[in-house]
């Protein structure tokens, strides 16, 4: 058995942040990878999605030209090349990290891990013996059990897919169903969204999330909420999809069926019976501090944590609350609260902190400020179809406890009021800052 005093499994963000610190403290540290250095985020997810979400806005500021006095024709999108683009913006992505890995010490081995004992690892014909072992192998999409299940295409097959579809259905009303399905939409794809429940985006700000739909349905999409997909059938090369609403059966034809339903800890073939690691379907039972509690020698990180934000600044975060855990004794616990995110639709949709409902839900006394900027000087020069925002403050503390963005450079705005909710500025200290002018930072005194 080849000894180490750390392994981690799943070279993704959660993994390389685990090996800050535990490199810094001198440890000697293993990283498992099944597939490619670098994980989801730069090599199937946030980064290659954004090339496309960025070719989506360049067609979005293309159609606004005349609003701008600027004749254009009408734009044609490569679609091929634009997948080329995408590939060759991230092609380097699992080099850079080997490079790095390297850099930092850490031994990366190829290959699939699982457990063979509470402190013990088999990969390939190897068994690797640790006193702390990382589980940070990421997520993948949640099988639908329908009919016609096989049928179904996930997030991967989109972003490697050189044909541009005539339509798509999104089964799931999430992040990657709108994020995708704007793109699609700029493109000229026919796009359906079929959602469970009867709210779109849960976690998100239901206002928010009302502006969004109606910029979504306006550029097209169509969008079915309390809608049960029933099954999907294939006839004459194209797909089926036959869902249930208000207690009638509709059908829904595409070329392409994507499963956006959510996504779950990818640990099914881990063993997790062998070390000892106790779990509920998957679900890996911890503390606060990221450590399994059933074995504490084993900690849990990344979207492998069942009950934290599938994100990649979360995962890179909890990567590094572990690597101090193990260098440090288990004593940090991750802080959520001040945690920024964004769905990047064309407009782009960020939040940070408490939602209305949330707040209210809570009992705080709050004064909830909400804006149709699209009046404002600095949404008039851009000519913003959406540009809104809701900012939640604590009437006694003046603190603020959520804010909200559509459109607006929402997703760069959005850190200036994580940056006051976490370090403790109040909302009239944040609306005095003079910023320069003029900007879409200067609105943000008039926002609340
Ligand atoms: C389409 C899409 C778009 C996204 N966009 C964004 C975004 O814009 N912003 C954002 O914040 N987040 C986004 N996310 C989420 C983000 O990608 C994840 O939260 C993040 O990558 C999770 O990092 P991780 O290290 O936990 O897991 P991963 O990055 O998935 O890494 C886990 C690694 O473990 C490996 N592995 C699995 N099993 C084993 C095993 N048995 N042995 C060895 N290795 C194993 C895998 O091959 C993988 O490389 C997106 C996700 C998707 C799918
Ligand atoms: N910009 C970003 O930060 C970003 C981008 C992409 C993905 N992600 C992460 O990836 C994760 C997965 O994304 P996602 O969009 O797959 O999941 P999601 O959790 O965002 O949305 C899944 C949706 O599918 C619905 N659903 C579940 N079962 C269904 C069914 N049988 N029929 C119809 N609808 C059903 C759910 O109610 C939910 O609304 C997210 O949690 C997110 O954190 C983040």
């Amino acid at each position: 058995m080849e000894k180490y005093d750390v392994v981690i499994l799943g070279g993704g963000n959660a993994g390389m942040g685990v090996t800050v610190a535990t490199r810094a403290a001198g440890l000697s540290v293993a990283m498992v990878e099944a597939r490619d250095l670098g994980g989801t985020c730069p090599n199937r997810g946030c980064t290659p999605k954004k090339v496309l979400v960025a070719a989506a806005h360049a067609l979005d500021e293309i159609g606004k030209a005349d609003r701008h006095a600027i004749r254009v024709d009408r734009p044609h999108l490569d679609w091929r090349a634009l997948i080329e683009r995408e590939k060759a913006v991230i092609r380097d992505i699992p080099l850079r990290v080997s490079r790095l890995m390297d850099k930092r010490g850490v031994d990366v081995i190829s290959g699939e891990a699982r457990f063979i004992g509470s402190n013990a690892i088999r990969v390939n014909d190897r068994e690797l013996e640790a006193k702390n072992i990382v589980i940070a192998t990421g997520s993948r999409p949640r099988p639908l059990p329908i009919p016609g299940a096989e049928l179904l295409t996930i997030s991967d097959d989109v972003l490697n897919d050189p044909e541009l579809p005539c339509a798509v259905v999104f089964v799931g009303g999430g992040v990657i169903a709108f994020e995708l399905g704007h793109v699609y939409a700029r493109a000229g794809v026919d796009v359906t969204v079929i959602e469970a429940l009867p709210q779109l985006l849960a976690g998100f700000d239901a206002d928010a999330v009302a502006q969004l739909r109606g910029e979504s349905e306006r550029l097209g999409i169509g969008i079915h909420t309390k809608a049960w997909v029933k099954r999907i059938d294939e006839s004459n090369g194209r797909l089926r999809v036959s869902f249930a609403k208000d207690g009638v059966e509709r059908v829904v034809e595409a070329d392409r069926v994507v499963n956006c339903a959510g996504r779950m800890a990818n640990v099914e073939g881990l063993d997790l019976g062998a070390g000892v690691v106790v779990h509920r379907e998957g679900r890996i039972e911890i503390d606060d501090r990221l450590r399994s509690r059933s074995n504490p020698d084993v900690y849990v990180c990344g979207d492998a944590v069942w009950n934290s934000p599938q994100l990649s600044p979360i995962a890179t975060y909890e990567g590094g609350i572990v690597g101090r855990n193990i260098t440090e004794g288990p004593k940090h616990r991750p802080d959520y609260s001040c945690v920024p995110a964004s769905l990047y639709s064309v407009p782009v949709v960020a939040g940070v902190g408490l939602t209305e409902a949330k707040a209210k839900e809570l009992g705080l006394r709050i004064k909830v400020h909400t804006n149709d900027m699209r009046e404002w000087l600095s949404a008039r020069t851009y000519a913003e179809t959406v540009a809104w925002s809701k900012i939640i403050v604590e009437e006694t503390t003046d603190r603020i406890v959520g804010a909200h963005l559509v459109g607006h450079s929402g997703e760069e705005l959005i850190h200036m009021f994580a940056l006051a909710m976490k370090h403790g500025i109040p909302a009239r200290a944040l609306s005095e800052m003079v910023c320069a002018f003029p900007t879409f930072s200067a609105d943000i005194r008039n926002m609340m």
